[in-house]
């Protein structure tokens, strides 16, 4: 069943909106400084790199003949390999000096059996800083106080959400084009026509999904001319390649990633009521998903049913090291025992780039032996299955995309009396052409109508979703995998991404029981974890889609499903208890027995009460919705103050000793937003995976705004398990404590009387610190 959305009533109302930006101030500008990585080898400077001889097979975005200095080949292979950046991903972002030709030359002099001294000198003498490519530049049209914070009812929350709201000057970038030489210098660069917003960290250029969360914060932040602005690069991607790239850079245009194009549209419109993008955009999402239906898709026969259903997976096309991930792909495939021949090498590499095209890069989701060792991910990446999986958030999207897409023709028809004509089942291009129509009703009777041809293909992707993904036993959605001819069993926030899209089992539609069942392991992870409970994965693998990471998207995914739960269920009922045991989790439906969970470390958790007041008494959807809102921007707000960050006239920065105790913070550091967070401890970001964890950031910023902004007034004050909080009092020169966990020693801090900030009594409970957890949660 999925709801119907009308937007001429929103669009009225909202259009004048979209143009009432005129309350904005400046902000002030200062580029932050960029640090680029000075090649330094970590071998004597005569070893030999290793690996020469021994090169792959020029790749189809390189097949042009353009022996670019990112394209996997000689001089790619050499660099990596000879260990002069500890990030991959920094070399390949490096534009040259000079030409191509030149950067080639100089190269080819160093004759054949490099050292590594040799490789150090020549990126020396020859490259430019990372990421010099792009400039940041200073905001246009800066909204100081949207909307949003009017909802937020506690002061720090609202304070917070509003430096967040500023962080996007230090996210907003432009082409630089003379550090590339107006084109004539070397760069992987794809350079874009409109300013771009980058997540931060080594992720320097404009990336697909993360830009779903991004325009979601930007459209909070009434930034409507950046969300614009996305939303053209990414027409522009489809314009040129046919589909979107996984980013903004040439080494990634063999694969996207999950596709958000049509759903970052909608959310567009519908904040803005602007339809007068939808003329480009209509034939260019329509060809992107032909993209997906001509080279993702394919029929299957269902076990449970027999029937053949339309489905999709990723698939990447590709025989070499990820060049942003060559030498952790490369140690991946030569370093399997025993060694594999080139067909498998060829394929390793293939599963490899299929997994970073599913944006989850890499998770137990993938492989056929997740857990054979959590501090090496070589072993369970040398098992990727991707391609043979059907992901059950990618079928969903699909599904939702084609809906939303059929809506949007009819909205368009509506708005203009015009009928973007007939599209188009599989096979036909993208070139619509738009036609007459002069009654300007909805297209979606009509057969030959886009509109019909998208429903059709939601429903399709509908109908394979429940047929293969959904469990009824265990309640909740899982991956089917092909290998295995079944559904497989590892429990993901993936598996609620059908209930975003809409789609709705019937055991749910009319049944508050079974309804219950499904959010079961939801309500269960509440109360066991102390952080955001839409942990990736219940396996600790070590891998970065794994536990005890949670990622922003899923947050806001996961309220998403328990809000369709909320239109489906008005009358809600209200519960006791929140929180269940594991006991009372639908059979099965976490994967994993109780004693094979991971354990919630006592003392990441201090006294920080599981579960909020502000919560109690509501409907369990919205109820859920507050935990897990509450939650995440818990996460978000205790690491950015964990690490340095203050509020003017609100928030004194944490004295030093505080700040080292807990392990994420860096000298100089005022207050960083995390890519990504740790399910068992809100002060602390997640880890793991090919490279350190990042801030910056995107998505993060963008759920930040988006949970104060729709969840904001339902927000108790901050609680930091670890830390205190400590506020400016009255007089706006001394502090108290206030709001916060209570540390041995003191038990003053929840009613806000005063303490001493400096005191090292307060801080008895330092956190165990990330490695030891680690040993204990192997051992255990
Ligand atoms: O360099 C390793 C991989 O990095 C990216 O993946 C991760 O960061 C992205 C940007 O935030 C995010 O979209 C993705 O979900 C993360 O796993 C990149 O997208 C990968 O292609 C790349 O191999």
């Amino acid at each position: 069943m999925r709801s119907i959305i009308f937007y001429s009533a929103l669009s009225s109302v909202l259009s004048v909106k979209a143009q009432n930006i005129t309350q904005t101030s400046s902000i002030s500008f200062s580029a932050t400084p960029v640090s680029t990585a000075v090649p330094s080898a970590t071998v004597p400077a005569d070893t030999p790199v290793p690996g020469q001889g021994d090169y792959p097979p020029v790749q189809y975005l390189c097949e042009d003949g353009s022996n670019t200095t990112y394209c996997p080949g000689v001089l790619l292979q050499d660099v990596q390999l000879a260990g002069i950046f500890p990030d991959s991903k920094t070399f390949v972002d490096k534009p040259t000096n000079g030409s191509l030709n030149d950067t080639l030359a100089a190269f080819n002099a160093l004759g054949s059996n490099v050292s590594v001294g040799q490789v150090e000198n020549f990126v020396n003498n020859n490259f430019k800083g990372e990421g010099l490519d792009l400039n940041q530049i200073p905001i246009e049209g800066f909204v100081q106080s949207p909307a949003i914070l009017n909802n937020i009812s506690d002061p720090i929350y609202k304070a917070w959400t509003s430096i967040v709201n500023s962080y996007w000057t230090l996210l907003i970038r432009e082409t630089n084009e003379s550090s590339i030489c107006n084109g004539q210098c070397d760069s992987s660069l794809i350079p874009l026509n409109h300013t771009v917003v980058v997540p931060g960290g080594r992720y320097r250029e404009i990336y697909y999904w993360d830009s779903r969360w991004i325009i979601e914060g930007l459209l909070k932040s009434e930034l409507y001319s950046y969300a614009w602005n996305l939303l053209q690069n990414m027409m522009d991607f489809i314009d040129v390649y046919g589909y979107i790239p996984n980013g903004g850079r040439k080494y990634y245009v063999n694969r996207s990633q999950p596709p958000m194009f049509i759903q970052m549209l909608d959310a567009y419109i519908k904040v803005t009521g602007n339809t007068t993008i939808l003329e480009r955009a209509l034939p260019l999402a329509s060809a992107e998903m032909e993209w997906w239906a001509n080279n993702r898709t394919f029929n299957y026969t269902s076990p449970y049913t027999n029937r053949t259903v339309l489905v999709a997976h990723y698939a990447v096309n590709n025989s070499a090291p990820r060049p942003e991930g060559y030498v952790e792909d490369y140690e991946t495939v030569t370093g399997a025992s025993p060694p594999l021949n080139d067909t498998e090498k060829a394929e390793l590499y293939s599963e490899l780039a299929t997994g970073a095209e599913s944006g989850w890069d890499y998770s137990s989701r993938w492989t056929k032996q997740p857990l054979l060792n959590v501090s090496d991910n070589n072993p369970a990446l040398r098992t990727l299955n991707v391609k043979a999986i059907i992901p059950v958030d990618l079928l969903s999207l699909l599904s939702g995309d084609h809906a939303l897409l059929a809506d949007l023709y009819d909205l368009y028809a509506n708005s203009t009396g015009n009928m973007v004509g007939s599209n188009s089942t599989s096979g036909s291009n993208s070139t619509d052409i738009v036609q007459n129509n002069s009654t300007g009703t909805s297209s979606s009777g009509n057969s030959s109508s886009p509109a019909f041809y998208h429903r059709q293909q939601a429903q399709a992707f509908s109908d394979a979703v429940l047929d293969l993904c959904w469990d009824p036993e265990k309640s909740w959605f899982y991956d089917f995998n092909t290998t295995s001819n079944s559904r497989s069993s590892v429990y993901s926030p993936a598996g609620a991404w059908p209930l975003w899209q809409n789609i709705t089992p019937s055991e749910l539609s009319n049944n508050e029981t079974a309804a219950l069942a499904f959010v079961s392991g939801s309500r269960f992870l509440l109360g066991k974890y102390s952080g955001i409970p839409s942990v990736a994965s219940l396996l600790y693998t070590g891998l970065n889609w794994d536990f005890p990471n949670s990622w922003p998207p899923h947050l806001h995914t996961t309220i998403k499903a328990f809000e369709t739960l909320g239109r489906l269920y008005p009358d809600a009922s209200t519960l006791n208890n929140l929180t269940i045991p594991y006991s009372e989790v639908a059979q099965g439906q976490l994967g994993v027995q109780e004693a094979d969970l991971q354990p919630q470390p006592a003392s990441t958790i201090g006294n920080v009460t599981l579960q909020t007041q502000e919560a109690q008494g509501k409907p369990w959807p919205l109820a859920l919705s507050i935990e897990y809102a509450n939650r995440y921007l818990g996460a978000a707000f205790c690491s950015w103050y964990s690490t340095g960050g203050a509020i003017d006239g609100l928030l004194t920065q944490l004295p030093l000793s505080e700040l080292n105790a807990t392990g994420t913070y860096t000298a100089g550091q005022s207050g960083v937003m995390f890519e990504k967070f740790n399910a068992t401890d809100t002060d602390a970001a997640g880890g793991g995976g090919e490279y350190t964890v990042q801030v910056g950031f995107g998505w993060t910023n963008g759920v930040v705004l988006w949970a104060a902004g729709e969840y904001g007034q339902y927000l108790p004050s901050p609680t930091c398990p670890m830390i205190p909080i400590i506020e400016v009092n009255g007089n706006g020169n001394s502090s108290v404590y206030s709001n916060g966990t209570s540390v041995e020693g003191t038990g003053s801090r929840a009613n806000g009387t005063s303490g001493n900030a400096t005191s090292s009594l307060l801080f008895a409970g330092y956190r165990i610190p990330r490695e030891e957890w680690k040993r204990a949660a192997d051992e255990h």
